[in-house]
């Protein structure tokens, strides 16, 4: 059984008098693509908030790669290899797409201010590395445009792109992408679904996905956690999950959109 990369146990988060999250178990196995879904305000974005360090639990335990990250700064946890993408895209609209993408590899930088200062050897060397890094996780997800075009000019599907490149480029272990199909059209969401199968595949990258499109999430997961009301109903299979009566009445009255599909976890050809 693969090794058990993240994980959180009866972890809770309180806003005030809201209990967001109580007494969740969520269990990322490496190498996996593993899906967090549930109704809106079921706790999907705070889950992964409280991964990441954006907001603090109110009690439980976080690990990564088995060491415990609950005091652990959200810039320490990305320089760990914990990298996200956020629901709303966090893009420099102003900077080029490349300069965009090369904030991603920061976590790595190596030399000093004064290696910046003087542009030494060492700086010259690693600003060149980033740059290379930066041009592969671009043509990785499929990006063929000019690398100095301000990021603000890119349609909305190109900018979801950009934020996936500038995660990739962050040379993680783990990502965390909030609701990446957001906002894209069918044919861009199943490139999406394409791209988060070759991250893992090409790449080597586990991969926490917090989504509503269910075609995207039954197509492409190995492992998917339903949360309800900041509890977790249930974890299994996509063809478990699809099945699982609680799930199922926990999805009526949603949206169309959030229904689950029929199509199962092989029709989808994952
Ligand atoms: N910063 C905050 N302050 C107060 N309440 C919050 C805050 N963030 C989230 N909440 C509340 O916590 C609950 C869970 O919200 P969360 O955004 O995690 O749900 P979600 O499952 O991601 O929803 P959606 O699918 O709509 O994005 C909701 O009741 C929400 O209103």
């Amino acid at each position: 059984m693969a090794e058990t990369v993240l994980s959180c146990r009866d972890l809770g988060v309180r806003f005030g008098g809201v209990v967001a999250l109580s007494a969740v178990d969520f269990d990322v196995a490496a190498g996996s693509i593993t899906a967090v879904i549930g109704p809106n305000g079921a706790g999907k974005t705070t889950l992964f908030n409280a991964v990441t360090g954006l907001v603090t639990p109110s009690g439980g335990e976080i690990r990564f790669n088995g060491a415990p990250i609950n005091d652990q700064a959200p810039h320490k946890r990305a320089a760990a290899g914990l990298v996200r993408t956020f629901q709303n895209l966090e893009i420099f609209t102003n900077m080029s797409v490349l300069d965009n993408v090369l904030t991603g590899c920061h976590r790595t930088i190596e030399y000093g201010f004064l290696d910046a200062l003087f542009k030494t050897p060492r700086y010259t060397r690693q600003e060149r590395e980033h740059e290379d890094t930066a041009r592969r996780a671009l043509e990785f997800v499929g990006y063929d445009g000019p690398l100095d075009r301000p990021a603000g000019d890119l349609p909305f599907g190109g900018q979801r792109a950009l934020e996936l490149a500038r995660a990739i480029a962050a040379s993680p272990s783990v990502v965390l992408l909030d609701e990446p199909a957001a906002g894209l059209n069918m044919r861009e969401t199943k490139n999406l679904g394409q791209l988060i199968a070759r991250m893992r595949s090409e790449l080597g990258l586990t991969i926490a996905l917090v989504e509503h499109d269910m075609d995207l999430v039954m197509s492409v997961s190995d492992e998917i956690t339903v949360l309800s009301f900041g509890q977790v109903l249930a974890t299994g299979t996509p063809a478990e999950i699809q099945q699982d009566e609680r799930v199922i009445a926990a999805y009526l009255g949603e949206d169309d959109e959030d229904d689950l599909p029929e199509t199962t976890h092989e029709e989808a050809g994952a």
